[in-house]
């Protein structure tokens, strides 16, 4: 059964309805307590999704895309993960890209409580993953039927050649707070982030990214007791285990973000994606080597070497490799 959409969501749909100009109705829609209508607009294809927003600055370069289901604490379902998925890609694909902020809006109308993402949702997860509801058509396609694909978006924000800040306005729990420790970096607020990894409480466990690569980041022991206890921490604590880059007062959350994300589009962007890929490599083997291989393969086909290569075969004769010396 498909849930019926929050009161938030209600009022924002109403808008939409109602505006004269569709986009104009989801840029100036207000879609969390933090969100500055003046910074965004919708990003392509933002008016088609449910469980998230979707937006972009107006000079294109930096994305936001929010989880939007605050009165469960941003859990995810199968079909959250197809959209974060989709509007990820789309932002991986756009040039003009280079920074995404990841977040999750709210309060909740509920209670007024604030969430990054609470992981997936545990009503509907069944014996052999996350069900679609009925009438998404699992039936007609058994293999959609069970879902874990949080794991794809994981690699997704992994591999995108893009600087992908985690905005954590609130809870980061469970599969949430795998994808915060995935993100490259992580501003939280003072007063109401907080840090649980609840995997274990009820039987999941993140074997990838979620605990080996937290522990690359906050050391073994830490990682451990995170994961063993499923204890809670406030934005302060996950700074101080190396968790997190920036506490800041809640209300500055988001300006921060952007400034961080406008700070990075200042940089070259071969730089920072050849950057990003060494920092993965480490952690990734033979995947983190192709990754960054496969990059600097790219910057090599842009040397005169490489295309006398390229000339000297078509032109059916030897290369001639003379003028290329053996660098040192
Ligand atoms: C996040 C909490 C600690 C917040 O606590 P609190 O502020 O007291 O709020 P609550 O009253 O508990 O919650 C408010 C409201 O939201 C509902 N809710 C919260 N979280 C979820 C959820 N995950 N699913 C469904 N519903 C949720 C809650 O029931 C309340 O509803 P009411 O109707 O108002 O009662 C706390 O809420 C909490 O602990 N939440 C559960 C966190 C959790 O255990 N998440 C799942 C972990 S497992 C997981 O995420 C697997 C994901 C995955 O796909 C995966 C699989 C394999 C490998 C890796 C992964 C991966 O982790 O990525």
């Amino acid at each position: 059964m498909q849930e019926a959409p929050s009161p938030r969501r209600r009022r924002f749909l109403r808008e939409v309805r109602t505006s004269r100009n569709r986009l104009d109705a989801v840029a100036t829609a207000s879609v969390s307590d933090l969100f500055d209508p003046a910074e965004w607009v919708p990003a392509p294809g933002a008016e088609d999704y449910t469980d998230i927003t979707a937006h972009v600055t107006h000079d294109g370069g930096v994305a936001r895309i929010a989880f939007d289901r605050p009165e469960v604490r941003n859990a995810f379902r199968p079909h959250t993960v197809d959209e974060l998925y989709r509007a990820l890609d789309i932002a991986r694909q756009d040039p003009k890209i280079g920074a995404v902020l990841l977040t999750g809006n709210g309060p909740s109308a509920k209670d007024g409580g604030w969430a990054f993402c609470s992981g997936g949702d545990q009503r509907i997860r069944g014996r052999d993953g996350y069900k679609y509801s009925e009438d998404e058509t699992t039936v007609a396609d058994p293999a959609r039927a069970g879902r874990l694909h949080i794991l794809e978006v994981q690699r997704l924000i992994r591999f995108m050649p893009k600087v992908v800040i985690a905005v954590v306005p609130g809870w980061a729990a469970g599969g949430g707070h795998s994808l915060h420790v995935v993100c490259d970096l992580t501003v939280a607020s003072a007063e109401h982030g907080r840090f649980k990894q609840t995997d274990a409480d009820v039987g999941s466990f993140d074997a990838g990214y979620g605990s080996a690569y937290m522990a690359r980041q906050t050391g073994q022991k830490i990682a451990r007791e995170v994961f063993f206890l499923a204890e809670e921490y406030s934005a302060q604590r996950a700074y101080e285990m190396g968790a997190v880059n920036r506490v800041v007062p809640h209300a500055e959350l988001e300006r921060e973000a952007l400034q961080m994300a406008r700070t990075v589009l200042t940089k070259s962007p071969t730089a920072i994606r050849m950057l990003k890929f060494a920092f993965n490599a480490v952690d990734d083997g033979l995947v983190g080597q192709q990754v960054f291989a496969g990059e600097a393969t790219r910057l090599a086909y842009g040397t005169d070497e490489a295309v006398e290569g390229r000339d000297s075969f078509l032109e059916k004769r030897d290369p001639d490799w003379t003028s290329f010396p053996w660098h040192f």
